[in-house]
């Protein structure tokens, strides 16, 4: 089912204007898991794309622009008007919160002081959003924004300000306007959840009703409407998670008309994806045996690695891979022709959420107004004359709710649990050349030792994802009093829950220093090993 036909069935939507904000999709997601359905569109769509909508709530998102600059995305004219007469409560979030404040007849400024990162905000008022608080209770937040409001309209109060004396939460309980300056939605918002949670059901009334067994059954009714009898549909399988979980959900709609494809482009990490060499046809078999989804796999180290020699530049890398895995796929259904009769005309890819959030936004959805962060493999770096179609499954979900959705279909809880692991894989953990030197060796070896650390320590499960990356430049050390010039090497290990967001591990001390000693000891080209200690913002979680 379209998400616009499901969310007029729901008389409980959350419907998100969304102005271009990074995290926009994680209102979405916070909605969801608080079982309301929540949908996004364009910020700037026309009234009537809103109304027919019949939302019940709609919060307003963050995003890049400042209210005064050319061009600032804004809802349509006569929104006001629109949400006062149905009774709708709106709530603005950071840019939102702006843009409420500017449209009602208050003022946006340029703030003194930036506020990045996290921040300690204080209760002025316990009433509306902060009903369930005392005055004068202290929480952190994450904030991003510049701007600030410095006169409200008439009729607003500030209930929140941050510790460097900023507005942080504002409201007309009357008119039912709401605004947070921070991102409650962000996991670093401590308490963010819980106004939420407090705001849709104690401020607006809803009531919980949405879950993923039934997400699971549109799904499977969507893919068995859109394919064809007799049609024949290729998946795209890299072994983690998110295909995994794509691929049984169309086997449950089409069967054995679905053939999965593993492509081994020698950028996989050894052990973590353990694809090594010669156990790949074992795991091939294990799919077959444990989750009945036959896979081929496809040879296809050289075709990557010669069209990869040489490129630098990160988007170039991760959009030559894109467009190699899409020449391997046409090939693969033009072979599957010959055997059953019929060219495939659908590919399954695991694409989530996060990969189209941050990639280049696909026409039609919405995003306009937000700024490509990384063109994720299988989203932004697709060629556009593609022949095969797309069905993405998981595409509206987050990790955590496909994780979900695989236990529920008796995916093992152990395999649903692996850390992520991307499609352009050791090519973004190298910056540079790829293929220079033997630096893929050497950070496959790293890599292994890292990771089974992790295991030995029985940290694996804190841990949302962990890896090694290449350091393209040489230091000096004394190793066997000798001399040596070798290559540094990273260590990134970070926690989140949806990848959106994330903080750097903490690993403790003596972990570290016996995983150093053990790489320098073991891995013939490396002499320093450095750990990554930024969190996502400012950073992102891969390198490139
Ligand atoms: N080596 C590969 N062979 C075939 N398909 C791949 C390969 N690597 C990635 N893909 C395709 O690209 C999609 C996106 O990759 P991504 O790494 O985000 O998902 P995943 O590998 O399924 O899950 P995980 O995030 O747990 O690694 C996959 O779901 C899969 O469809
Ligand atoms: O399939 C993928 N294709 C890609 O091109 C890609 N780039 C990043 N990632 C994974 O996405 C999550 C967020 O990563 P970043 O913070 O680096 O953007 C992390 O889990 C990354 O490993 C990718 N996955
Ligand atoms: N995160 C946001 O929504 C930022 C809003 C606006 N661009 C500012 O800097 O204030
Ligand atoms: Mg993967």
């Amino acid at each position: 089912m379209e998400p616009v036909t499901q969310a007029k069935k729901s008389s409980n939507l959350v419907l998100i204007l969304d102005y271009g904000s990074q995290y926009t999709h994680l209102i979405t997601r916070r909605i969801r898991s608080l079982s309301i359905f929540s949908l996004c569109i364009n910020g700037t769509s026309s009234l009537s794309s809103i109304t027919e909508l019949n939302p019940r709530v709609i919060i307003l998102s963050g995003g890049p622009h400042s209210v005064h600059s050319e061009g600032a995305p804004c809802f349509p004219s006569g929104f006001i008007e629109y949400v006062e007469e149905k009774g709708i409560h709106v709530l603005g979030i950071c840019y939102g919160l702006q843009l409420l404040v500017q449209k009602l007849g208050g003022v946006v400024k340029i703030g003194e002081k930036h506020e990045y990162g996290r921040m300690e905000i204080e209760v002025e008022k316990n009433e509306g959003l902060f009903g369930n608080k005392g005055i004068g209770e202290k929480q952190l937040v994450w904030m991003s924004h510049g701007d600030e409001a410095v006169k409200l309209p008439e009729g607003f109060e500030v209930v929140g300000r941050s510790n460097q004396g900023a507005v942080a939460a504002v409201e007309n309980r009357e008119r039912r306007f709401y605004g947070l300056q921070y991102h409650p939605e962000v996991t670093h918002s401590v308490e963010g959840m819980e106004t939420l949670r407090h705001f849709l059901f104690d401020i607006c009334g809803l009531t919980a009703g949405w879950n993923m067994e039934d997400v699971l059954e549109e799904e499977i009714k969507v893919i068995k409407a859109m394919v064809g009898p007799e049609d024949h549909v290729i998946c795209a399988l890299s072994g983690g998670v998110d295909s995994t979980v794509a691929a049984t959900v169309v086997h449950k709609a089409i069967g054995d008309r679905l053939h999965c494809v593993f492509v081994d482009n020698a950028l996989t990490s050894v052990l973590h994806q353990y694809f090594r060499y010669k156990e790949r046809e074992r795991v091939m078999a294990t799919f077959e045996s444990d989750l009945h989804l036959p896979v081929t796999c496809v040879d296809a180290t050289e075709e990557f690695l010669s069209k990869l020699k040489g490129v630098t530049e990160p988007e170039m890398k991760r959009k030559i891979i894109g467009k190699e895995f899409i020449n391997i796929f046409d090939i693969f259904a033009h072979d599957l022709e010959k055997k059953v009769g019929k060219k495939p005309t659908y590919l399954v890819q695991g694409t989530l959420y996060p990969d189209v959030i941050e990639s280049c936004p696909p026409p039609g959805s919405g995003r306009t107004h937000s700024h490509t962060i990384k063109s994720h493999h299988n989203v932004g770096g697709l060629p556009k004359d593609m022949k095969l179609k797309l069905i993405e499954p998981l595409k509206l979900l987050f990790k955590d709710e496909v994780r979900a959705m695989g236990k529920i279909m008796n995916i093992p809880v152990a395999f649903l649990r692996r850390h992520p692991f991307p499609g352009p894989g050791l090519a973004v953990r190298i910056p540079g050349d790829v293929t220079a030197g033997n630096s893929l060796d050497i950070l496959r070896q790293v890599d292994e030792i890292f990771i089974q650390s992790i295991k030995d320590a029985g940290i694996y499960d804190e841990i949302w994802q962990a890896f090694a990356v290449f350091l393209p430049v040489k230091t000096v050390g004394v190793q066997g009093d000798q001399r040596t010039h070798s290559h540094a090497v990273a260590l990134r290990a970070v926690t989140s829950q949806d990848g959106m967001t994330a903080d750097w591990y903490y690993f403790d001390f003596k972990f570290l220093d016996d995983v150093s000693r053990k790489i320098c000891n073991s891995v013939r080209g490396v002499n320093r090993v450095l750990l990554d200690i930024t969190s996502k913002p400012p950073s992102t979680i891969e390198w490139e």
